[in-house]
């Protein structure tokens, strides 16, 4: 589902293993969760945790958020297992850790129902190096930065602007936009920090995101605010479509820019993220 139809401002991650946090996820306003059975859960709770996972699912109640269950990697004692006993699950989709190329991929599709959607880790730094192969393949719906397995690879320093991993951010998007699939930023560790929060939404949706992944509640709001249209750009898209029909399809001039048929694409998909916005909080 691409990000004009479904929102995905907050993609929140919540431990697979965790009673608790996985019934409040069922209020929370997020547009999308990641039931993670990966680096939230211990080696000893991994068995368990997926059992309490797939009864969470079966149980239901997340309404129309969308649903990613994210496994361990293909290579690990757990993996195989996961992706097994959660390929019927009534999820949405699966999220594949740790790859490198679409082959990891292949292996992953051979486990589950052509309904299942794929989504992919991009947090390799081979995953980064082969990006545009892997958001082509077939049966990959979408993109999430795993941000502090990247800088763990890239062995880079943490800095506040991210400079050291904008190349990769930037490769992931590029990837995503070029087959039409989502792509949704890292997390931000200092999950009380708000401004700091803030700040790092507004750059990944500068770059081009259609999201966050989250790690605590406390953080949705701020997500959601930063990936949604504001007001004015709503208005000023209505006005670019008006100018620009009133023109009779030429060149319409709206606050002192031109508005041609590439502004209104623009325009059209702005009005169409708030309409899905408002569908799904609605
Ligand atoms: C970070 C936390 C361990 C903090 O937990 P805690 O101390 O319990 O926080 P609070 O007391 O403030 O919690 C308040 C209530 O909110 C619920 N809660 C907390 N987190 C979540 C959540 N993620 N989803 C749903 N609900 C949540 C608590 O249960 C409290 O509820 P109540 O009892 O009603 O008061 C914790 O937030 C946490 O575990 N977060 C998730 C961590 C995680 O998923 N990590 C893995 C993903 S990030 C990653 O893997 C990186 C990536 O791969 C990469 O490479 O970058
Ligand atoms: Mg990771």
């Amino acid at each position: 589902m691409d990000a004009a139809s479904h929102p995905y401002r907050s993609v929140l991650y919540i431990p697979g293993a965790k009673d608790r946090a996985l019934d409040k996820a069922r209020d929370l306003p997020t547009d999308a969760i990641i039931f993670d059975l990966e680096d939230a859960v211990a080696p000893d709770a991994k068995a368990g945790a997926r059992e309490t996972l797939a009864a969470a699912l079966g149980q239901g109640g997340y309404g129309k958020r969308f649903r990613i269950v994210r496994i361990n990697a293909l290579t690990t004692d757990w993996g195989l297992d996961d992706a097994r006993a959660l390929a019927d699950a009534d999820a949405d989709a699966i999220l594949l850790p740790k790859v490198d190329a679409p082959s990891d991929v292949d292996r992953l599709v051979e486990l589950l129902p052509a309904r299942m959607g794929v989504w992919v880790m991009m947090e390799t730094a081979q995953s980064i190096m082969n990006a545009r192969a892997i958001a082509a393949h077939p049966r990959v719906g979408g993109l999430v930065a795993g941000t502090n397995d990247l800088a763990r690879e890239l062995g880079c320093r943490a800095r506040a602007d991210r400079l050291p991993l904008m190349l990769s951010l930037q490769q992931i998007v590029l990837a995503a936009r070029a087959a039409r699939i989502p792509a949704i930023d890292g997390v931000y560790n200092k999950f009380r920090d708000e401004n700091g929060l803030a700040s790092e939404c507004e750059q990944g949706r500068d770059l081009g995101f259609d999201g966050k992944t989250l790690i605590h509640p406390a953080q949705l709001a701020i997500a959601n605010a930063a990936f949604a249209p504001d007001e004015a750009e709503i208005d000023l898209a209505r006005r670019q479509i008006e100018a620009f029909e009133a023109a009779g399809g030429g060149v319409a001039v709206v606050d002192g820019a031109i508005v041609e048929n590439l502004h209104v694409v623009t325009a059209r998909r702005t009005l169409a993220r708030a309409d899905a916005i408002a569908t799904l909080e609605g």
